[in-house]
């Protein structure tokens, strides 16, 4: 599903406007949405509107009409004068026909709800003066909330507060969601989010081109790897995970069950001599071969049909393994980076990205928030929006980037990104990085392509731990793989 930035909204009203419908219809269906979400609050609610002076404003007269319309006390608060409303917005305003307090200075009922519809897509600037007093009082009143298009305050685009922003209990959003639906911290001041259709039809994207998506199925299912009647395991890839040394094996073997689960032919813990043993002894349907260093690792290497490397995991952030990672990355292999094998380039910078520049199979990159800033500084201090700083580290680096968090995003070099929105909180758990790695690893070695792949397995990530619900540990989440598979085979289109 397409997430539109607030410009792209903004074309979407345009084009359907200039096909076949008009701005006012435009107001009045969002308008009627937001009054039928109000409306299943009890008959004698008492409803406080609150209008902007732009379109959003608009959607809040039209609403405030309707409920009164349908009997609810209705009180109106404009922020600004009446001489500033224009269009359709003066339209909805005059029809609305009742008294407009002034916003600033109205007082506010002790029950009942308050629809926010003081600024939406046109927030341009961060809120300051009588406003942000405003925005502190409706959160401070107890009230609950309903936003209309987004609570006051946060930024379509990027999630982000500007300045202050309303806590809403639900976000009646129009159309598409947008990417502050999702986003961190926006999604925790939308509360439920309900999207309204109100006539604009799907055609209208095909000239949009939407760059950004929702994390769900229908982004990668179709070239998703089930298994087929005539596979076997020679065609389903064979990944190779690197393994730290004695003291460290654990996050191997989490990444090598869930790549080995996820679907992998053959999988290898790549192990250095210490190690050996207690990969032997606790492996089973993993293999395990010895590798010593850089040159342990180059005589694997010498079988092609071991084809996708995860390096990472509990390495330790040094010289051999930087040595590691330049030698897979020079080997046209799939790779999935993370851990130590980022935070091993810390100091080499430069050379990293000219690395990952020059690579000649699929990288995948998975920081989190801390491993990005030490890798990719310069971005970091450059974009404050987790969105942007995940696509100008793709572009930069030619690499899939999956920037950890609970509102992971996954960015492509090519400027597609897509939001994940399933990981409950139980996935902030030791390991549970080590996991994904292999998900990722793992379908990397069945071919899947990179920017699928990393998003199909974070979407697995978050399904393996909602099934489980609470108490997970890392080492639950491959176990809990086969029932995420099996209801993401009940999601494929026939
Ligand atoms: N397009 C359509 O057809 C449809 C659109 N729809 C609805 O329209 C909404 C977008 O409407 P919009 O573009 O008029 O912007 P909106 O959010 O009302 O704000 C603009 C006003 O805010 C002001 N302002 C900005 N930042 C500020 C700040 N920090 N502090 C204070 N003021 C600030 C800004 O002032 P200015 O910058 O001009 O000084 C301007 O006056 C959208 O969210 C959806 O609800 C639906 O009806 C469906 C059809
Ligand atoms: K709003």
């Amino acid at each position: 599903m397409e997430l539109l930035t607030p410009s792209e909204m903004a074309d979407a009203d345009r084009l359907a406007i200039a096909e076949a419908t008009t701005a006012d219809q435009l107001l009045e269906r969002a308008g009627r949405a937001v009054a039928d979400v109000a409306a299943r609050h009890p008959f004698n609610t008492p409803i406080l509107v609150l209008c902007g002076t732009g379109l959003n404003g608009g959607d809040g007269f039209v609403a405030a009409r309707i409920l009164r319309e349908r009997g609810y006390r209705v009180r109106l608060g404009l922020l600004g004068p009446a001489s500033a409303l224009g269009g359709e917005v003066a339209y909805a305003a005059e029809k609305w026909g009742q008294p407009v307090e002034n916003a600033l200075a109205l007082s506010f009922p002790r029950e009942g709800i308050i629809i926010d519809a003081l600024l939406g897509a046109g927030l341009s600037r961060d809120i300051g003066g009588t406003l942000a007093g405003l925005v502190e009082r409706i959160n401070a009143s107890g009230l609950q909330v309903i936003a209309v298009d987004l609570p006051s305050g946060i930024d379509g685009a990027t999630g982000q507060i500007r300045g202050v922003a309303v806590k809403a209990r639900e976000t009646v959003t129009f159309f598409r969601r947008k990417p502050g639906h999702l986003l961190l911290p926006g999604k925790l001041n939308c509360g439920a989010v309900r999207v309204a259709d109100i006539g604009i039809a799907d055609n209208v994207l095909a000239t949009i081109r939407p760059r950004t998506f929702v994390n769900q199925p229908d982004l990668w299912q179709p070239g998703f790897p089930h298994p087929e009647p005539a596979g076997h395991k020679y065609a389903r890839g064979h990944l190779v995970v690197l393994s730290a040394g004695i003291e460290g094996t654990g996050a191997a073997r989490l990444a090598a069950k869930a790549g080995l689960r996820v679907g992998a032919g053959l999988v290898t813990v790549a192990s250095p001599s210490d190690a050996l043993a207690i990969h032997a002894a606790s492996l089973d349907a993993i293999m395990v071969r010895r590798c010593d260093g850089p040159e342990g690792l180059a005589v694997l290497l010498e079988d092609a049909r071991r084809n996708a490397f995860v390096v990472g995991p509990a390495l330790p952030p040094d010289e051999e393994t930087r040595a590691k990672v330049d030698l897979v990355l020079s080997s046209s292999r799939a790779v999935l980076i993370d851990a130590g094998a980022l935070s091993a380039f810390a100091a080499e910078r430069i050379h990293f990205i000219a690395t990952l520049r020059a690579a000649l199979g699929p990288v995948v990159l998975t920081p989190h928030e801390g491993e990005f800033a030490r890798v990719f500084d310069d971005i970091a201090g450059k974009h404050a929006a987790k969105l942007d700083r995940a696509r100008a580290a793709a572009e930069a680096t030619g690499a899939v980037i999956v920037l950890k968090g609970a509102d992971t995003v996954i960015a492509a070099p090519d400027g597609r990104a897509a939001i994940n929105a399933n990981a409950p909180p139980t996935l902030a758990t030791a390991g549970s990085g080590d996991v994904l790695s292999g998900l990722i690893g793992g379908l990397l070695a069945q071919s899947m392509p990179a920017f699928e792949a990393a998003s199909a397995a974070v979407w697995l990530h978050g399904e393996a731990a909602n099934l489980f619900g609470p108490g997970l540990t890392a080492d639950d989440l491959p176990a809990m793989l086969p029932k995420a598979l099996a209801a993401l085979a009940s999601l494929r289109p026939s």
